[in-house]
């Protein structure tokens, strides 16, 4: 792992082009509301997805990926069931695992469901909102139903503790985005109001994060440049034609699929990421 993680265009410009190169299937066990939109994000970064989520295959599945990503918005039995063979399937052959933690901490279900799943499996990544972070680190939280509501002053120090006690690269999102290893935070300032004004945009920064983890070396680089890669197509997003939230979703499509290492390579972003800890 390098000392420091560069956040310069070139930088940048070289986890994308390596994403392309790796080309890594990225199996996602994800809900209904956002399956289709995460499929083609993975797709525009460069990557492949597979949407095997049937408790029988997704652990075969598991094994010939190069990453996966278990978004736990679907609570159906047959849904958990396979969360858990297929994490306990990849963290087996050191396939790369993000969990999103839709909802944790709302109901008694996904109470359970979480603490068994961080009980079972080993994650490398883990992305929520700052109510679901700050839930899993333990703390007073507030989330009603997949939204984080309340205010989180403290959800740097929470990201940080989740990431300590589970060992992974903890992103908390919201209007600024922290990602936590072990031993530094930083806060990205990219994105832009509108991705809060359409479902599933956190799902899709979980996908982003699964393809750069399947892409990359080096966890924390994956993931901030994952994250830092995301906010910034956010922002160009609202560059094209715009007739209300639902063109919005789409132009998000079209700007990561036009993000490509030639587009990254000229801008700036050094000053998107800092170092908190
Ligand atoms: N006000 C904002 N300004 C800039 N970026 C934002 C804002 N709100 C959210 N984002 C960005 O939107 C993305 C999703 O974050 P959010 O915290 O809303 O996820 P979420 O609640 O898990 O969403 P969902 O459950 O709908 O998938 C992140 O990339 C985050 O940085
Ligand atoms: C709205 C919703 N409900 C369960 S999953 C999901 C997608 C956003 O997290
Ligand atoms: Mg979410």
């Amino acid at each position: 792992m390098t000392d420091e993680i560069e956040a310069t265009g070139e930088a940048l410009a070289r986890s994308l082009a390596e994403v392309r190169e790796a080309e890594p299937l990225v199996q996602q066990l994800t809900n209904e509301v956002t399956k289709n939109d995460l499929a083609n994000v993975t797709l525009s970064w460069g990557a492949l997805p597979v949407m095997a989520d049937a408790p029988g295959e997704a652990p075969e599945m598991a094994e010939l990926a190069g990453a996966i990503l278990l978004n736990t918005g679907r609570m159906t039995e047959s849904n958990v069931d396979a969360l858990h063979a297929a994490g306990k399937a990849a963290n087996g052959l050191d396939v790369p695992v993000v969990l999103d933690p839709v909802g944790a901490g709302t109901t008694p279900t996904r109470k359970e469901v979480h603490t068994s799943l961080l009980e079972e499996v080993e994650f490398d990544v883990i992305n929520g909102n700052y109510g679901e972070i700050t839930h899993l680190a333990g703390e007073e939280a507030d989330v009603k139903g997949v939204e984080s509501v309340g205010e989180y002053e403290e959800v740097t120090g929470s990201a940080r503790a989740l990431a300590e006690t589970t060992g992974a690269v903890v992103v908390a999102s919201g209007v600024e985005d922290v990602v936590a290893g072990s031993d530094r935070v930083y806060r990205v300032r990219a994105g832009d109001e509108m991705l809060s004004k359409v479902v599933g945009t956190g799902c899709m920064l979980g996908a982003t994060l699964a393809a750069f983890s399947g892409g990359l070396e080096d966890g924390l680089s994956a993931a901030l440049h994952g994250t830092l890669a995301y906010g910034l197509a956010g922002e160009h997003a609202t560059d094209l034609e715009y007739n209300g939230p639902a063109s919005y979703s789409v132009n998000l499509l079209d700007s990561i699929a036009g993000f490509t290492p030639g587009v990254a390579e000229e801008l700036d972003p050094t000053d998107r990421i800092e170092r908190v800890t």
